[in-house]
């Protein structure tokens, strides 16, 4: 039988209350990184913990990172009944970057669960069974280590990934690290981790985050420690062309360094043309490689 035969899951592979019952004396941290998602955080967060928290036992804490937001989206998930931490103030003696995979390597400091599941914030089309998918591999297999969600999005896409999906993460993975093609979404922001192997990680401060989890848990893991599944339905809000560069540069650097061939700064200078009357404008943007320590490094004093 192939990896994806064997390791390839339906999220109702498992019953609420089985699962429940199976991760007995295990926690489980819901993560949610979060940088201006005041119109959707709300509504999730309440889904989630009535669902998971309230009706069914099968969270244990539901924290939102707040990213830098410069909106309400601290207030409102607070008062939806998340937990939040601006991720700035926490171990403010490692200091702070910004970035979604910055916020997600401090959550390690501010949760507790043996089992961590991150899921966007800005979700517009999804549901509360993402979790019940993402736990079933860990709490059923104690050879799993990493899930990587997988869905449908709807509209005219069907199972495609997003545009950095298609264009930069199938390349790269296909030139360099073809197990892991296997991998429907390999972007997807739900996914779940032992907290066992993401201390043990090097966490890319920005969107290289995901890739870099897949692969370095390959390069250490090997295949059989990472399964998918299938969440069914799900849609987000959209980042522009200029702003999916940001990503995709973000994504390519953090697989230039793991080929060795990655340049020596962590700062990049994207340069990106606007057609303006008459003229061109020249917007040249700085994006950060940096990667943050396995958290086990840093809590013993060696740190970024
Ligand atoms: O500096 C940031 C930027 C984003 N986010 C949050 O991260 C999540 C995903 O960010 P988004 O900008 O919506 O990413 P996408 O364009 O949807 O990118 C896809 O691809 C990325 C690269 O793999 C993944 O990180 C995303 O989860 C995945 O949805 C959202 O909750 C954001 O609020 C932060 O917490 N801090
Ligand atoms: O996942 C991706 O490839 C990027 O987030 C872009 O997604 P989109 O094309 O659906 O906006």
């Amino acid at each position: 039988m192939s990896w994806f035969e064997r390791n390839t899951h339906h999220w109702d592979d498992w019953s609420l209350a089985g699962l429940v019952a199976a991760k007995q004396g295990q926690r489980v941290s819901l993560v949610v990184p979060a940088r201006n998602e005041a119109a959707t955080v709300g509504d999730l967060v309440s889904k989630l913990r009535t669902s998971l928290m309230e009706t069914a036992t099968l969270v244990d804490e539901l924290v939102v990172i707040d990213s830098d937001s410069s909106d309400d989206t601290a207030q409102i998930a607070s008062d939806a009944g998340a937990a939040v931490y601006a991720s700035a103030a926490i171990r403010p003696d490692l200091g702070s970057y910004p970035g979604k995979g910055e916020a997600m390597w401090k959550s390690q400091f501010v949760t507790t669960g043996e089992l961590i599941v991150f899921m966007d914030a800005d979700l517009t089309d999804w549901d509360t069974h993402f979790v019940r998918g993402l736990l079933g591999p860990l709490v059923n297999n104690p050879t799993i280590e990493l899930v990587k969600g997988f869905y449908r999005r709807p509209g005219e896409h069907g199972l495609d990934g997003g545009r950095v999906t298609e264009l930069v993460a199938r390349p790269l993975l296909a030139l360099h690290r073809p197990p892991l093609r296997d991998l429907i979404q390999p972007l997807a922001g739900e996914w779940s981790i032992r907290r066992s192997l993401f201390e043990r990680l090097q966490v890319p401060t920005g969107y290289g985050v995901e890739l870099a989890a897949l692969v370095d848990t390959l390069d250490t893991r090997g295949m059989d420690a990472i399964a998918q599944v299938d969440l069914g339905r799900r849609d987000h809000s959209h980042q522009d062309l200029f702003d999916l560069g940001l990503m995709a540069t973000q994504i390519v650097g953090m697989m230039s360094r793991r080929l060795g061939t990655g340049p020596a700064s962590d700062d990049v200078g994207l340069r990106q043309y606007i057609p303006s009357e008459g003229s061109t404008e020249v917007v040249e943007r700085s994006v950060s490689l940096l990667e943050r320590p396995p958290v086990r490094e840093a809590a013993s004093g060696i740190i970024a």
